[in-house]
């Protein structure tokens, strides 16, 4: 049985319209490859001198790229490679298995491809990925191998996400028990993400351009490549590092530290031969948690991450895109 969502039947209509074509070029090949800052984490056990220095070049790269690559972050190889099986597991399930609704006893958001609401080739997501709420896990089967990688990755990354934010917030002066206060391991989700081979054109979009609806995230990916993000009014490219976690700082982050912290609009080109896999743990507060910027004179009007969520839904079911944080400029 077919494993592949039926991307080119579903869209037929988008990729058959002529206009398209010119659309097509319109995803431009982005030539030059950048490497993300490298936040060696073992500099923050070197004694008070390294341990500041570390945390300096971490608010840097959050500021001025959004985006920075961790190693010696203790999460372990063997993890990561184990999640990954289980992600190759799921995802080369029968498309139907994975699409008929309550897949793994998950709701039935959770397994997702393309776009429902694409309107050309702009808007439109050649991947499929498995969304899970944290606090929904326990919905799975408890002797699932996926269910208890996914607690088990879910866990350390936790951790580590909450570390990364503390020394972020450090310069700030935000509270350091303020992360731990309105986070917790069941408020944030893990999105697994499949980009299978496209063989229809070479600059398709795996992933949309967007930025992410949380704190920060940790990606973890493989060899491809394909990921790119928004530099200095260009699109560039990621060098890909299997070796190092991708941290990316999220709109909350964005507003919380009144826009010191880029919450940057990244993206993903599909490959015509190779499918890539990434996971991305999206560490998030609770629902009722509000979001308040931590300097004086406010960009953003204080939100909750419901009525942020509320607006984002209102806005994609408008326009097929979240807007996002400018909703909230003052
Ligand atoms: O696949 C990647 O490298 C990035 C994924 C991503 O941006 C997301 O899931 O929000
Ligand atoms: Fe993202």
């Amino acid at each position: 049985m077919a494993i592949e969502p039926p991307f080119l039947e579903k869209y037929k209509a988008i990729f058959q319209s002529s206009a398209n074509e010119k659309e097509k070029s319109t995803i431009v090949d982005v030539s030059e490859v950048l490497e993300l800052p490298l936040i060696d984490l073992g500099h923050l056990n070197l004694g008070p001198f390294e341990r500041q220095k570390c945390i300096e070049k971490m608010a840097r790269a959050a500021t001025e790229w959004g985006f920075f690559q961790i190693v010696n972050h203790g999460i372990p190889e063997e993890l990561l490679t184990r999640l990954k099986q289980e992600q190759i597991k799921v995802f080369q399930q029968p498309f139907d298995k994975k699409s008929e609704g309550n897949f793994l006893n998950l709701s039935a958001q959770s397994y997702r491809w393309g776009n429902p609401l694409a309107t050309s080739l702009s808007n439109l997501s050649w991947s499929e990925a498995l969304h899970i709420t944290l606090k929904d896990i326990s919905k799975m089967d408890e002797y699932n191998k996926l269910r208890s990688t996914i607690e088990e990755y879910a866990e350390k990354a936790n951790v580590l996400a909450q570390r990364l934010a503390e020394h972020l917030a450090e310069s700030l002066g935000i509270k350091v028990s303020y992360f731990g206060d309105n986070c917790s391991p069941s408020s944030s989700s893990l999105r697994m993400n499949r980009y299978p081979p496209c063989p229809y054109s070479s600059t398709m979009f795996g992933i949309i351009p967007h930025t992410d609806t949380d704190f920060l995230t940790i990606v973890s990916q493989d060899h491809v490549g394909g990921l790119q993000l928004e530099r200095n009014g260009r699109w560039v490219s990621v060098k890909p590092n299997p070796k190092a976690l991708v941290v990316n700082i999220g709109d909350f982050y964005q507003a919380l530290s009144n826009g010191v912290y880029k919450s940057i609009r990244h993206r993903v080109i599909a490959n015509q031969e190779i499918e890539r896999y990434s996971a991305a743990y999206f560490y998030c507060p609770t629902y009722e948690t509000v979001i308040e910027s931590c300097s004086k004179p406010s960009l953003y009007r204080k939100f909750s991450f419901k009525e942020y969520r509320q607006q984002i839904q209102k806005d994609v079911k408008a326009t097929g895109d979240k807007v996002g944080l400018s909703r909230f400029l003052l």
